[in-house]
């Protein structure tokens, strides 16, 4: 057949399997492993590998249906084929293992932490220098406060944090550093030196989700995570893994980030998830003379904000726009962000603003589970 892979059909088709229970262990097929494969094709059509967890399956119907209607909901894909399979003994052991360890603390029904993903459409733009700034803002602010890096490629935070100590393990327990009052672990603690990390998809899953189920982060009225730059696999995982999670989206003024940054926040258009607002970065530069130089032009934050709200048919704040400030990337070098080491600047000002605004924000019921049942 002359048909090749599309890779954003076949995101949208695996971010729609995550809304595919088992029957039984009412759990997303996608967490349990039992996709082997799923893939969507330039001409509409998609071809889905499932791994039942035993062979006479009674409920494989039910299975299939689901898959189809799944898959047949995501707008550009016409038809999919169900291929059936059967996992290996060994499959099913870290199947079993798995459902008696993997428990995400943020997604249990009496969880009061906000999750919130800060996206940006590319690199550069401020991203994790926002991230860590807020964070230590809302710490400042007395909130119980974590991030997680999970931009796992280009991990930063703990530069910018000023965290050089691994953090500790108490038999499987892992406890994140904390640093200015923030409790943050980063892929970058495990790895060698600075070597760069190769994961593909499936494995940045596994370790987004072992960060999320081994890290013992405490209460936290808030988790930051700092994600890749773009919609890729993590974006995914994350609403998979934190169905309930909202997203924060990062721009600078130009109005080519801008369209590129609305790609990132229109992936919570697949994944339902809420997006919570827009934060424009680099917005001016104050001179000596008092005037201010708009170097990446303007308008970019706001502009992003009312194409989100209307293709999303949601309110999306611009909860601020941060000036360029030479002391912020200091900040960031000396491992001191700047809301710390210079609270009075106007950079620090306006960040502790937008801090306070999304902390004070009602958070959505956007994928949370209620404790009602529907009559
Ligand atoms: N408002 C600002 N004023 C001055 N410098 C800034 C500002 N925001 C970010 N920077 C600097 O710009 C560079 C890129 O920022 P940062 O690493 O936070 O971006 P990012 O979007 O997370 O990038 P990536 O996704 O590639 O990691 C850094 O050197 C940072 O110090």
């Amino acid at each position: 057949m002359n048909r090749a892979v599309d890779a954003d059909l076949t995101r949208r088709l695996t971010a729609a399997l995550g809304s595919v229970q088992d029957p039984e262990l009412r759990r997303p097929i996608t967490d349990l492993g039992m996709v082997a494969s799923a893939e969507a094709y330039d001409d509409g059509s998609a071809a889905v590998h499932v791994l039942l967890t035993i062979a006479g399956c009674p409920l494989r119907n039910t299975i299939v249906e689901d898959v189809t209607a799944a898959g047949t909901g995501v707008p550009g894909i016409r038809s999919v084929e169900v291929e059936l399979g059967v996992m290996t003994p060994e499959q099913r052991q870290a199947l079993k293992d798995g459902l008696k360890s993997r428990v995400v603390p943020f997604t249990q029904p009496n969880s009061l932490t906000r999750v919130i993903g800060v996206a940006s459409g590319k690199g550069g733009v401020g991203k994790s220098s926002l991230t860590v700034n807020l964070a230590c803002a809302m710490a400042a602010d007395g909130l119980r406060v974590g991030v997680i890096d999970a931009d796992v490629h280009g991990f930063s935070v703990p530069g910018l944090m000023g965290i050089t100590q691994p953090p500790t393990r108490v038999d499987e327990m892992i406890l994140p550093p904390v640093a200015h009052g923030v409790k943050v672990i980063s892929i970058g603690m495990f790895v060698e030196g600075n070597q760069p990390v190769v994961w593909r998809g499936p494995m940045l899953h596994r370790a987004l989700e072992q960060f999320l189920t081994d890290v013992h982060f405490g209460d936290l009225d808030v988790l930051l995570l700092d994600l890749p730059p773009g919609t890729g696999d993590i974006a995914i995982s994350v609403s998979q893994l934190l169905p309930g999670s909202q997203l924060l989206v990062v721009t600078t003024p130009q109005s080519a980030a801008a369209e590129v940054a609305e790609r990132a926040g229109a992936v919570a258009e697949t994944t339902g998830q809420e997006v919570v607002g827009v934060v424009e970065n680099m917005s001016w530069l104050q001179l000596p003379d008092g005037t201010r130089m708009e170097p990446f032009g303007s308008g970019g934050g706001a502009a992003l904000a009312q194409r989100l709200r209307d293709r999303l048919d949601a309110e999306v704040p611009l909860l601020g726009s941060v000036p360029l400030e030479p002391e912020l990337r200091e900040g960031g070098d000396a491992g001191v962000p700047i809301v710390v080491g210079r609270p009075d600047s106007a950079a620090s000002r306006e960040i502790r603003g937008i801090a306070h605004r999304l902390a004070h924000r009602p958070r959505g019921l956007a994928g949370l589970r209620l404790d009602v049942t529907p009559r």
